[in-house]
């Protein structure tokens, strides 16, 4: 995987319209490279980040640890120096990736993949098993992670309730966000999806666990950068191939925590 950069300001940040990445990936794809190669990309992206986020995590829970007279988890991460994804990462030692069944959900099965494979104890939550995933290449990402002997190496979540999505989430790290990406547009989220991103913003006040967002946080209208009804609060946000304009506007800026470009290979 090339290497990601993180912008702590848009100065030469390459910026696509939502629109226009959909056809510089359908262009990618025409030259060759396949949309499951450039997941397969993204994922890998995705859990560089996550393994970053790992010492952050221990950091902010040793904090919430020591006491009332230390500051807040949230508050210990902001102001923490921020650390890029590097070969040498720490490996997350327990990580919840929450995967909708689009292909922003497919970057989140092939970074679970990973990083069960890097020693990670992974849980995948997702509304229906690999093979009921609609989108493409999602659903062939989320079946090639449950093929072969011994896979899948994670523990799959389908539908949780409640209950039981809070009690992952507070034993979790590192949280990935993989719910919702470019293709979503809307003021409303709908269930499951709302509980699981109010759940991991209140995993993250009061756990300190880290968010990464695929993409862009779930809930933030990328073109726009309007949240929904119901809006991932993210540490770090790895976003693909070219940062979408919603992401640099105030609000997009709010919910995105440090901001990575992964460029997959590709010239934007
Ligand atoms: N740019 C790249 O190089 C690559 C991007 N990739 C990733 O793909 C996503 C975009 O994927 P797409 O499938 O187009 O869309 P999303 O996954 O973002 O969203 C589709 C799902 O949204 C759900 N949806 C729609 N409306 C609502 C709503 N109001 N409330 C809740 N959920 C909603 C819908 O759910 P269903 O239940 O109806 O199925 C869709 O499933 C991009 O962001 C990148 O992460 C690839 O990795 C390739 C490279
Ligand atoms: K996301």
């Amino acid at each position: 995987m090339d290497a990601m950069t993180a912008w702590d300001d848009a100065a030469g940040l390459p910026v696509l319209d939502v629109g226009q990445v959909v056809a510089l990936e359908r262009r990618i794809a025409a030259e060759g490279t396949s949309l499951y190669e450039l997941m397969r990309r993204a994922g890998a992206a995705v859990a560089e980040a996550a393994c970053a986020e790992t010492a952050a995590a221990e950091a902010a829970r040793a904090k919430a640890a020591a006491g009332p007279g230390n500051a807040a988890p949230g508050e210990a991460a902001a102001m923490q120096p921020a650390t890029a994804p590097a070969e040498a990462a720490p490996e997350p030692s327990s990580v919840v990736v929450l995967a909708g069944s689009g292909n922003n959900g497919g970057d989140g099965w092939v970074a679970a993949s990973l990083l069960a494979g890097r020693g990670a104890n992974v849980t995948l939550v997702t509304k229906a098993p690999a093979g009921q995933v609609r989108a493409e290449p999602a659903r062939t990402a989320a079946i090639d992670a449950c093929s072969g002997p011994g896979t899948p190496r994670f523990t799959i979540a389908v539908d949780p309730d409640a209950a039981q999505l809070d009690a992952l989430l507070s034993r979790a790290d590192v949280v990935v966000d993989a719910v919702l990406g470019t293709g979503f547009a809307h003021r409303e989220v709908r269930e499951p999806y709302a509980t699981w991103i109010d759940a991991a913003n209140r995993a993250r006040r009061t756990t300190g666990v880290r968010v990464v967002a695929v993409d862009v946080p779930s809930g933030l209208n990328a073109q726009t950068g309007e949240s929904a009804d119901s809006c991932v609060q993210a540490d770090v946000t790895v976003t693909m191939l070219a940062a979408k304009p919603g992401l640099l506007t105030a609000g997009g800026k709010a919910q995105t925590g440090r901001l990575f470009l992964a460029p997959l290979g590709c010239d934007a």
